[in-house]
């Protein structure tokens, strides 16, 4: 290890993150009810620009109104390079209650854009009398997001998590795509004859997935758009978990089972990992540091690995 000790990220679950459009209130109650950890309101990209104001409204009224269980819950604001923005982040904090967990920034692009929410968030929460603070959240979606990526995520103590939108991501980096993640079609290697289709998220997640553990923030995988594929939706998201994502985005409410089960350790890799803890507290005991638990090497590194398995276990309660 460095000198330096990885941050542990914020310690709740993040399996699943719903979005509904401001704009629709009909959906609330459902979202409340839902199974996913992380509720977003939305006031960015599924709210036309005519009805920001009184989507706005609807989410103050909801923030209060609605049960929201124990689930994080946030609303999206609009982009920095929008009028909308500091309305979004005023009348949140000035008019919805204290209910309100979070807010998330989408389209960051450097760690400015970051301070300057946190910046008018902090005047406004000291002027508001607000006792808990909000937290942030980020969507890395822009060619300077992920260019930036690490600078994004040390930005602010107040930075919870954050996201890769695959769908302005393929819009600002101008891929030929209108997919919304997983399988491109023209994204493949060719070997006598055959195809065999690579993973152009890849690469991106992984800058993502580094920044965030650097600096202890929570990275989450975005949208995957054919909310009727989810076989589509599976393999993307077990690619996110195997890279070390903690969860995923449903854009329809048949996606948070889906996300729930992907992001949650199986009994087999819960029962593995505890045993592997167990085999090397019996190899400590005997002076060793490494042991061979069915058939392959264990060492202190194992210990490490395990870990994340039953601690994401413990959180879960299984
Ligand atoms: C891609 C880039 C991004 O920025 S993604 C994030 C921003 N986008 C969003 O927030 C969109 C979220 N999703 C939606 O608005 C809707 O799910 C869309 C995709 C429009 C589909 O809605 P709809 O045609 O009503 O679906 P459906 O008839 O299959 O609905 C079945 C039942 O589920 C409900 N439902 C729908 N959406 C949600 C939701 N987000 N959360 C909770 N419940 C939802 C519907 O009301 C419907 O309920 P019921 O069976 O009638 O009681
Ligand atoms: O905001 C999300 C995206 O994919 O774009
Ligand atoms: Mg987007």
């Amino acid at each position: 290890m460095s000198f330096r000790i990885q941050p542990a990220p914020p310690a709740r679950l993040n399996r699943c993150q719903l979005f509904g459009p401001g704009s629709r209130p009909s959906i609330f109650e459902k979202m409340g009810k839902s199974e996913a950890d992380v509720i977003n309101l939305d006031l960015e990209d599924s709210v036309a620009p005519d009805d920001k104001a009184e989507a706005r409204a609807n989410i103050v009224q909801a923030i209060g109104d609605v049960d929201w269980g124990e689930k994080t819950l946030s609303v999206r604001i609009n982009g920095l390079d929008t009028p909308y923005w500091y309305r979004d982040v005023v009348d949140m904090l000035e008019q919805a209650g204290d209910r309100l967990d979070q807010m998330m920034i989408p389209k960051v692009g450097n760690a400015a854009d970051v301070y300057a929410v946190d910046a008018l968030v902090t005047a406004v929460e000291a002027a508001a009398g607000r006792k808990r603070p909000i937290a942030l959240e980020v969507i890395i979606e822009t060619a300077a997001g992920i260019a930036h990526v690490e600078e994004i995520a040390a930005a602010s103590p107040r930075l919870a998590a954050m996201s890769l939108g695959a769908a302005d991501f393929a819009a600002s980096m101008g891929m030929a795509t209108t997919g919304i993640g997983g399988t491109q079609e023209n994204y493949y290697m060719a070997r006598e004859g055959q195809k065999y289709w690579s993973d152009p998220w890849h690469w991106a997640q992984a800058a993502i997935v580094a920044a965030c553990r650097t600096h202890g923030v929570l990275p989450v995988d975005g949208p995957f758009g054919d909310f009727s594929d989810d076989e589509g939706f599976r393999a993307q998201a077990l690619r996110s978990a195997t890279l070390g994502m903690v969860g995923k985005w449903a854009i329809h409410p048949k996606q948070v089972a889906l996300a729930n089960e992907v992001f949650t350790p199986t009994e087999t890799a819960v029962t593995e990992a505890r045993e592997i803890l167990e085999a090397m507290e019996e190899a400590k005991r005997t002076g060793q540091g490494a042991a061979v638990y069915k058939g392959r090497l264990v060492d202190l590194a194992s210990i490490r690995q395990a870990e994340v398995i039953v601690r994401q276990a413990e959180m879960i309660g299984t």
